[in-house]
């Protein structure tokens, strides 16, 4: 079975951009679990333009499936935070400070002995971690030298050459999947999946144990409500 992790930054962004608590992120958390979500992912930025820290903790109370934390841990108070929270996972992403959105894995060569004392530290509270990574064999493979449990596989660039050529724009993937079986690593997906490229996604790439959607996902519940939407993206996972 592959989880459907849904992120739910994009319901904070509503949220935050009258100031009030309208659309409540716990209760739509909530309502997602319902729906059939098997994890709830947030991404919270060093600028809380979406997930406050206040969230986090809150979130921490009331999600009964999976929690995903998403986070740049050079970051000390992401790390405090998550330390205190203890989310079943966390992904380590190496975003910047005034990134639009996450656009790069890690350098798993350049920085093994760094992510290494990060996996130590969040190993030492029993949290699982995963390494967000692009798509790319030697870097997972060099993933595994750090102790992580799971490597996150970006998918922008699949869904970004998806329509013009399924084929071409898995391998890599492909590839990567196959690397991370060979080396014992555990497999996430994520980053611009939808509903049109997700099922040939989950149904050709190895070893897929989750995968996690928030801006299609959230974008597509306009149109189709939560409760369809989830069920929708649980059909395409559906193998
Ligand atoms: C790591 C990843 O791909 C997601 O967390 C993505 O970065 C969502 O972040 P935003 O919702 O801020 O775009
Ligand atoms: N790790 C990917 C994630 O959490 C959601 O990314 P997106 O679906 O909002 O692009």
């Amino acid at each position: 079975m592959i989880r459907l992790s849904v992120n739910v930054n994009k319901i904070a962004t509503l949220r935050n951009s009258r100031g009030g608590n309208n659309p409540d992120l716990i209760q739509v958390s909530k309502d997602c679990e319902r729906f059939g979500a098997q994890g709830i992912t947030v991404h919270p930025r060093p600028d809380e333009r979406h997930i406050r820290y206040a969230d986090v903790y809150a979130l921490k109370e009331t999600v009964t499936t999976e929690f995903n934390i998403e986070g740049n841990c050079e970051e000390k108070k992401f790390v405090n935070m998550v330390l205190e929270v203890k989310p079943e996972q966390v992904t380590l992403v190496p975003d910047g400070l005034n990134q639009l959105t996450s656009n790069h894995g890690w350098d798993t060569i350049t920085h093994k002995r760094y992510l290494q004392d990060m996996v130590k530290c969040f190993h030492d509270e029993g949290i699982r971690v995963s390494l967000f990574v692009d798509p790319l064999v030697d870097m997972v493979e060099a993933a595994a030298e750090t102790g992580t449990d799971r490597v996150e596989l970006y998918t922008e660039a699949y869904a970004s050459h998806y329509h013009q050529g399924i084929e071409l724009a898995c391998a890599p993937y492909i590839q990567a999947a196959e690397m991370a079986q060979k080396v014992g690593l555990g497999l996430n997906a994520g980053h611009d999946l939808d509903l049109h490229n997700l099922k040939y996604f989950a149904q050709n790439v190895p070893g897929l144990q989750e995968v996690s959607i928030g801006h299609a996902l959230i974008s597509d519940a306009l149109y189709y409500g939560l409760e369809n939407t989830i069920q929708m993206y649980l059909q395409r996972l559906a193998l």
